[in-house]
């Protein structure tokens, strides 16, 4: 294969979907930066709500992961983009179980048939600054490793009409519920079960997405909720999450759906 060729892998978790890298060693930020920008973009490449890289030097180890926006900016932790790495792992390396690393937050992943399931802990930490605060009477601010709106939406009235993306300009993009641009997501719960439907417009993809893991996780925090909860994402998919003491375990789709060689100018191949 000619240097400025490199394997791009697509999958999706959720219907939440990444064009993927895999290399031994760290990236230069920079250049997976402007790549995000080329291959996210739904109609000059592969097109994605984010890239990927995935550092496999130290398997069967821990693998590091990154992940970027499609605008370039960086992703602090994606539970959807975990599942495909888990995934896509066992595909190459027909490995079950990996730890993967990104930079604030530790997961351990087991590959489960159709997906993978997904254990780790969020702590109040420097870098991992845990906060859920009230900001309207059914309106939460939840910081994970990124910023999330949540907003508890009246299970009768059609959440799937609810006009998301202008409920995100208006109250989660840094003028309205919350002061920094945040993902925005509206939870309707079926008569108080444990059955919760989502949908999640994601900061920088600055679009709706078919499914946020981070979201369902800032969800879970924001209602306060015990025990295992399932949400239904925009995709139909299921997400299931639990938490016990400080360990989170979450479980749902992944799948790979091609890969191909490009030519990647970012990266260095010729435009
Ligand atoms: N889709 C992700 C989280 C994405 C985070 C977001 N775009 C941001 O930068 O805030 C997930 O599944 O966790």
């Amino acid at each position: 294969m000619q240097d400025d060729i490199r394997r791009v892998y697509k999958a999706h978790g959720a219907g939440n979907d990444f064009a993927i890298l895999v290399g031994s060693g760290e990236c230069i930020a920079d250049e997976m930066a402007a790549a995000a920008r080329e291959l996210c973009d739904r109609h000059r490449s592969i097109g994605a709500d984010g890239l990927v890289w995935v550092d496999i030097a130290a398997l069967p180890g821990p693998a590091q992961v990154r992940v970027w926006n499609p605008d370039g900016s960086v992703v602090g932790m994606c539970l959807n983009a975990a599942r495909c790495v888990m995934v896509l792992l066992h595909r190459l390396f027909d490995i079950t179980q990996v730890q993967i690393r990104f930079a604030n937050v530790v997961i351990e992943a087991w590959v489960v048939p159709g997906g993978a399931r997904l254990q780790f802990a969020l702590q109040a930490s420097a870098g991992n600054d845990l906060e859920v605060s009230a900001i309207g009477p059914r309106a939460w601010f939840v910081n994970l490793a990124d910023p999330h709106v949540v907003i508890d939406w009246d299970a009768n009235a059609a959440m799937h009409e609810a006009p998301l993306a202008d409920i995100a300009a208006a109250h989660a993009s840094g003028g309205g519920l919350s002061d920094r641009p945040s993902n925005c997501h509206l939870v309707a719960r079926d008569g108080g079960s444990e059955y919760h439907r989502i949908r999640s417009f994601e900061r920088r993809v600055e679009a709706e997405t078919l499914a946020c893991g981070s979201g369902c996780v800032a969800s879970y925090l924001a209602l306060s909720l015990e025990g295992e909860h399932v949400f239904q994402t925009t995709s139909g998919d299921r997400i299931r999450l639990a938490k016990t003491r400080s360990h989170w375990s979450l479980e749902g789709p992944a799948l790979m759906v091609f890969d191909t060689d490009v030519r990647i100018v970012a990266l260095g191949g010729a435009a």
